[in-house]
């Protein structure tokens, strides 16, 4: 699978703008603010239907415009596709493949692999635990729908918990009958969603070693810990041993909402002990991890986005970057750079043809 060509209109920055892309390497150089990131989310649009950078998605419209849409020219299984994705203010989002409009957007995900390496993931480090549940969800649901619609019930039920909790609060009250209801739906979602991130992360653990391994030339060892109270205690046991203090705080203080990945550097945590190089490897290694994974599982290689990955890090681990692009597990990959001259040396030594787009 590759993205042939994009065509954009009103698309944060970009007015009317298209692009022929090359088959494996493109490259988008250029200033501050020309607009090289929002090019990336084009993309990232095509498969998936929303911003990578922007939730919001009226302000993906260029300011003063009323419209947005982005169009790709895809080639997929030898074969021609349009993915056309578009946005009027006071509309709703269409998403469309081959001129039929998707009724659920949740169809087409999955279906364009796509991952994003990009410095909006320092998040993943330096924010809460819900960051990082957020990223192992969003690589699990692209290949597990009933996980997906495990996570949305227990997620409804946890809301339903905790209002009920605010409610005995309010009213003085309590009512066993009617919050164990809650408990045994969250005790079976939660028990489900605990297996399959556990399954996942022995997976996904031994291929984030490697690939750190490849990038640090084995220079440091990292850990990659799976932290939940289910590691211990069942979901129901959880729930019937915080009951008072859910009662006193009014809402839910244990379950897999709690879960957290721990990133570690020599045993210590990357956020306090790591440089700004190791937590950029450190990331790095995390979603290429997530490329292999989704590979394996998807028998697709996934589209790869590269921004503005190559500052912070020395020559020795750009250079081992560039080997494990060159070992051609890779399909096409688009990268950001501010430095043309620099972008031109490393593409050069992939021995991979290339194309570079001067913004
Ligand atoms: N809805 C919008 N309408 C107009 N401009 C927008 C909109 N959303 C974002 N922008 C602008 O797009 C510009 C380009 O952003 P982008 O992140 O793509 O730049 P870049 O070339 O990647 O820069 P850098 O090298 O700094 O990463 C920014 O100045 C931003 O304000």
């Amino acid at each position: 699978m590759y993205l042939k060509k994009i065509s954009l209109l009103n698309f944060k920055n970009l007015e009317a703008q298209s692009f022929d892309f090359q088959q494996k390497i493109n490259c988008f150089v250029g200033n501050n603010g020309v607009g090289k990131t929002n090019i990336l989310d084009a993309i990232y649009y095509l498969s998936f239907a929303k911003s990578y950078f922007n939730s919001v998605a009226i302000q993906n419209i260029r300011h003063g415009a009323s419209f947005f849409m982005v169009e790709g020219d895809y080639v997929i299984d030898h074969r021609n596709e349009k993915i056309v994705c578009s946005l009027k203010k006071g509309q709703k989002k269409v998403l469309k493949r081959n001129g039929k409009s998707y009724e659920k957007f949740s169809e087409h995900i999955g279906q364009l692999p796509l991952v994003i390496i990009s410095p909006a993931d320092r998040d993943l480090v330096t924010e809460g635990s819900d960051t990082r549940r957020k990223f192992i969800d969003g690589v699990i649901s692209q290949q597990n729908k009933n996980y997906l619609l495990d996570l949305l019930a227990y997620n409804k039920v946890l809301t339903q918990r905790n209002a009920l909790l605010k409610y005995f609060a309010a009213n003085r009250t309590f009512d066993a009958l009617n919050l164990s209801v809650y408990d045994a739906q969250l005790s079976e979602y939660g028990t489900r969603i605990y297996e399959v991130r556990k399954a996942f992360l022995e997976k996904f653990i031994p291929i984030f070693n490697e690939k750190y391994q490849v990038i640090s030339n084995d220079k440091e060892r990292v850990d990659l810990v799976y932290k939940s109270q289910l590691n211990d205690f069942s979901m129901n046991s959880l729930l019937q041993k915080s009951l008072e203090k859910d009662k006193i705080l009014q809402y839910t203080t244990a379950g897999t909402h709690k879960d957290d990945l721990s990133f570690e550097i020599g045993d210590y945590p990357i956020k306090k002990f790591g440089s700004q190089g190791q937590q950029k490897s450190y990331l790095i290694a995390l979603k290429f991890a997530q490329f292999e994974f989704i590979k394996q599982q998807s028998n697709v290689v996934p589209i790869l986005l590269l921004d503005d990955i190559f500052d912070k890090l020395d020559e020795s681990r750009v250079l081992q970057i560039i080997n494990l692009v060159n070992n051609d597990e890779f399909g096409q990959i688009f990268i950001t750079d501010t430095h043309s001259e620099r972008t031109e040396n490393i593409v050069k030594q992939s021995n991979k043809p290339y194309k570079i787009f001067k913004l």
